[in-house]
Formats: structure tokens, C-alpha cells, sequence
């Protein structure tokens, strides 16, 4: 079985709230939302821990009269309760989840309680400025807790769009019971490792929302795989090219031509300048080498490719601005990672008129800075960054880190969460464009591409761990692509 949809699915705060306030407009009181995001809590704690004692801090807000419901259902199952409130119930669903909680309300104990289990019910979805007073107090006493703190929605203190702190201290737990959808803040980096395990409990919205922010894994694109027809032959398979940089820098452009080998393309050619016929020859086997000297040579040799690769080790200036613009002329679906994006940094909007809606730029961040300024800095939130980015290049973006970003300008968002530190290495990127070009070279949709390209290159950095050097990435694309293969008929469930 496939992953449900739902629950690859991300929502950002403000769609979470849109769906909120579509059912409360068709006619599901805000209560009963809360009831069921509070019961669903209490029996995701009850799940994983046995009875045991438990000290619920309740905030002013909805996140607040989640955990007043969560402390009836709990003491309901005879768990020992004590609930401490950091402000009165200042939203009307949280006065009705405090009306119905009958035991005592003590006032927040900033130096923690003592009790087996902490549920953080303070802040979720409607923080918008750091914690400050006893909340904050709490939040630094609780530090070394949190195998024993359950967040309610979000870790209180982070942000549920960025998953960064909102600024200052900020919670950790051991679970975090979210509602309905992930919200960025427990997929993102620095926000997933806040959060813990994530779990989440339907509420009984129906599916609003744009629907199109989901996590990057195989159900995404798995269908739509370029495996090769059974009459398949080597130029049926894909023709891609790469271009080489000069003699004393070739090995990124050769790590980017073996990786679109290995993930399928039938023929792959390395484009080299004169000077460097000779060291790349010295180094190619299963890849084919070609000369060119003048950017129409480019053009003439990349004329019947379906994709090509532009950009590592390529040489920032004006001679790869021309073999850029020289490739964007071809038919050819163009993978721009490196110094073919840094040699546009000058005048990023001539390289976005350059490239169609199947072309993919492959920025880490300071790449993307140099195309975008100001975005990412403007708003920590990557989801958003590269959403805008897409938007504006009209292109696909894929924003390197922890937890890459895929966006199309269409909307299409994918959320990486396999990688892995092992990924932090030179020429791993130079890895990844050959695999997202080598994809797309057998006809597969650039956004699909640029997605299963993604997944693959963590998969082997899992895969490998320890001692990972970029050029063992594109050998253990096989034992990945084997794997897809054989669940191609029988996904795992
Ligand atoms: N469909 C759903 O998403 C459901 C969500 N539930 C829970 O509701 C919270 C969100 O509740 P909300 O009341 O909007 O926000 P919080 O409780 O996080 O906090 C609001 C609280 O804090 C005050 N506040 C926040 N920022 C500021 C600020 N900058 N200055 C001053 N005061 C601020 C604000 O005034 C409020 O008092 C969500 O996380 C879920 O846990 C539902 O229960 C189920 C449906
Ligand atoms: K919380």
C-alpha cells in the first residue's frame, strides 16, 4: 500500500487555520475540534507511557484549552493529574475547556514540578513572539527534560511555520501530538529535533487547503519512474550531457556524469573544453567525452540531448553565462547547480530568462542568496523561500540543507526528511544534479525528477554512513534503485 496522501501531506499555519475555520463555518463548533485534538492527545499519551504522574501547564490560548482536555481525559483513566495555568482561559474554547475540567488549577511552577510526564499545552499554532516571563523560566528549567515533555501542536517557543525558536528559550519534547496535518515546524530541521516523535491525530476536517506541500518520499513519484521498457536500448534510455569546467577542475563535472549513468540515462557525454579533453579521457570509462571550444559547439553537441547539467566546477564568468544561455536554446531540460548559478549573480533576472518551467536550479544557501537576496534572511522559513524562488524564476527550485525543499513555480512543494549529515561532503551536490539529470533525461517530469533525485542521493548517504565521500554516492545507487524496483508491484505498506 501506499503512503495515504494525508499523511505526506504538510500544511502551513495559516492553511491549518483556513481548514479550522472552514469547519467551524459549515457548522462543527470550535469546542468539539478541541475536544477531539485533546482526547486524540490523551490517547497518544496513554499509548506510549503506562499510568503515571503528570503535570499538564496550560497557556491562555486554544493550545492551552487543548490541555485542559487532555488533563480530564487523562485523570479519567486514573492518571494522577495536576494541571498549573500560566495565564486564565482567554479564548472562549479554552474557558470552556477549563470550565470542564473539575479538579484545581495551581499557578505555573516555573522550577518544574515534579512528575513522571510534562504536557506542554502553553503556546502552539497562535505564537507569534518569543516566551517571555514564567513561560520562558519553565522553558529553560525544563531543558534537560524532555524525554518526559509531550508538546500539544508545536514545542512551545517554536515557530510552527520555520520550526526555528520565535526568539529566546524554547520547549523540547520527547512526542509532540500535532493536529490533522504536519505543520512545517515538525518536519524542518531545527524544529523536528525539537519535537521528537511527531504524531498526528485527526480532528475530522475535511481535506481544505492547497494540498500541495508534501514530504518527499517514493509514493510521491514512484508510479511515474523511468524504469526502461523491456525492448529498452542504450539512446531510448536518455542521452545527457555535462559540461566539464577547465583542466584543473573536471573531477565535479565527472561525479555529476557518472551519478546520471548510474540512475538510468542510456548515454552520457562529458562536454569538454579543448584543455581538458586530456585529463577527463584519463578518467572515463562507461561516459563519452566530446570537445568543444565556442558555445555554438556547445549548442551543436547538446542539440539531441533530453538533459544536461551545467555548473560544477564550470568556472564563475562570462564563459559559462554563454554555454548556459548556449544549453537554454537546446531542447534539453537543464539541471543549474553551482558556478553556473553564481555567474548570474549579477543579474539573477537574465538567468531566469534564460530557463523554462523543466529546468531545475540546485542552490544551497548561499547560492540561493546570491539569486534571491534578502529572501531566505527576509523569512528563515525555507517552505516559503523556495516557494517565492520558484515563483519568481519560474523554474523549479531545490534548496539544499538538512531538509531540502523542492518547489515548482506551480506550487508543488516537497519536503526532504531522509537525509543525513553523512551528505556533508564535497561534491555530494555535484552527485545530485547528475542523478536529477540523469532522471530527467529519461523523461521524467522535472519536478519528479528533482524529487526522486533528492530522495535516492540521501538514501545511499544512509545507506553508507560513516566515511561517505561523494564518490561512493553513485555506486550505491543500485542497491537504492533495486529496492524501488522490486516494490515497484508491492510497496512496503
Ligand atoms: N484546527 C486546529 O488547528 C485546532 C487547533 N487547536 C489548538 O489551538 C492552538 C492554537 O490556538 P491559538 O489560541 O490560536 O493560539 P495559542 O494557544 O498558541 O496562543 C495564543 C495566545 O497567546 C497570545 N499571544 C500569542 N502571540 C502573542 C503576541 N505576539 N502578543 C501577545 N499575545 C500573544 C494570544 O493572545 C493568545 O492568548 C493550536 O496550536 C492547537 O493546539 C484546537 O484546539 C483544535 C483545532
Ligand atoms: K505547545
Amino acid at each position: 500500500m501506499e503512503t495515504p496522501v494525508s499523511l505526506r501531506q504538510i500544511m502551513t499555519v495559516a492553511e491549518m487555520k483556513a481548514a479550522d475555520a472552514a469547519a467551524t463555518a459549515a457548522g462543527t463548533p470550535a469546542t468539539t475540534l478541541m475536544e477531539r485534538a485533546g482526547k486524540g492527545a490523551a490517547e497518544a499519551i496513554r499509548q506510549r507511557w503506562s499510568r503515571r504522574s503528570v503535570v499538564i501547564w496550560c497557556g491562555p490560548g486554544d493550545n492551552g484549552g487543548d490541555g485542559y482536555v487532555v488533563a480530564r481525559h487523562l485523570r479519567r483513566r486514573g492518571w494522577p493529574v495536576r494541571v498549573e495555568a500560566l495565564a486564565p482561559p482567554a479564548s472562549p474554547s479554552c474557558r470552556w475547556a477549563a470550565e470542564r475540567w473539575r479538579g484545581e488549577v495551581h499557578p505555573l511552577n516555573p522550577a518544574v514540578s515534579p512528575a513522571d510526564l510534562h504536557v506542554d499545552a502553553l503556546f502552539g499554532a497562535g505564537l507569534s513572539r518569543p516566551l517571555d516571563g514564567p513561560a520562558e523560566e519553565l522553558a529553560r528549567a525544563a531543558e534537560g527534560l524532555s524525554a518526559c515533555i509531550v508538546a500539544i501542536d508545536t514545542p512551545s517557543g517554536v515557530h510552527g511555520d520555520t520550526g526555528q525558536s520565535l526568539g529566546g528559550a524554547a520547549f523540547r519534547a520527547a512526542l509532540t501530538v500535532t493536529f490533522h496535518r504536519r505543520k512545517p515546524a515538525h518536519v524542518l530541521a531545527h524544529g523536528r529535533a525539537a519535537c521528537g516523535a511527531v504524531e498526528v491525530v485527526d480532528i475530522g476536517l475535511s481535506d481544505t487547503g492547497a494540498g500541495d506541500l508534501v514530504e518527499n518520499d517514493p509514493s510521491l513519484w514512484g508510479a511515474r519512474f523511468p524504469w526502461p521498457s523491456d525492448d529498452a536500448h542504450k539512446h531510448a534510455r536518455g542521452r545527457l550531457v555535462v559540461v566539464s569546467g577547465e583542466a584543473w577542475s573536471t573531477g565535479a563535472a565527472r561525479l555529476s556524469a557518472r551519478a546520471g549513468l548510474r540512475i538510468g540515462a542510456g548515454v552520457v557525454t562529458l562536454l569538454s573544453p579543448p584543455g581538458a579533453l586530456a585529463v577527463n579521457a584519463a578518467h572515463l570509462e562507461a561516459v563519452m567525452l566530446a570537445p568543444f571550444d565556442t558555445d555554438a559547439e556547445l549548442a551543436a553537441l547538446a542539440d539531441r540531448a533530453a538533459a544536461a547539467v551545467i555548473g560544477p566546477a564550470a568556472g564563475v564568468g562570462e564563459a559559462t553565462a554563454r554555454n548556459l544561455t548556449a544549453l537554454a536554446g537546446t531542447g534539453a531540460a537543464l539541471v543549474v547547480d553551482a558556478d553556473a548559478l553564481t555567474s548570474f549573480a549579477h543579474a539573477p533576472d537574465e538567468l531566469f530568462a534564460r530557463l523554462d518551467r523543466d529546468d531545475v536550479l540546485t542552490p544551497h544557501p548561499g547560492e540561493f542568496e546570491r539569486l534571491f537576496p534578502g529572501l531566505l534572511k527576509a523569512s528563515p522559513e525555507r517552505i516559503a523561500a523556495a516557494r517565492e524562488a520558484a515563483r519568481r524564476a519560474g523554474t523549479i527550485v531545490l534548496l539544499k540543507g538538512p531538509d531540502t525543499v523542492i518547489a515548482a513555480p506551480d506550487g508543488r512543494t516537497a519536503v526532504n526528511l531522509n537525509g543525513s549529515p553523512w551528505l556533508a561532503t564535497a561534491g555530494s551536490g555535484d552527485v545530485l544534479a547528475g542523478f536529477i539529470a540523469g532522471l530527467a533525461a529519461q523523461g521524467m517530469e522535472s519536478f519528479d525528477a528533482a524529487c526522486a533525485g533528492a530522495w535516492i542521493h540521501a538514501e545511499c548517504a544512509s545507506l553508507h554512513g560513516p566515511g561517505l565521500i561523494a564518490e561512493d554516492l553513485p555506486g550505491l545507487a543500485p542497491v537504492v534503485l533495486k529496492r524501488l524496483w522490486d516494490q515497484r508491484n508491492h510497496p512496503l505498506p
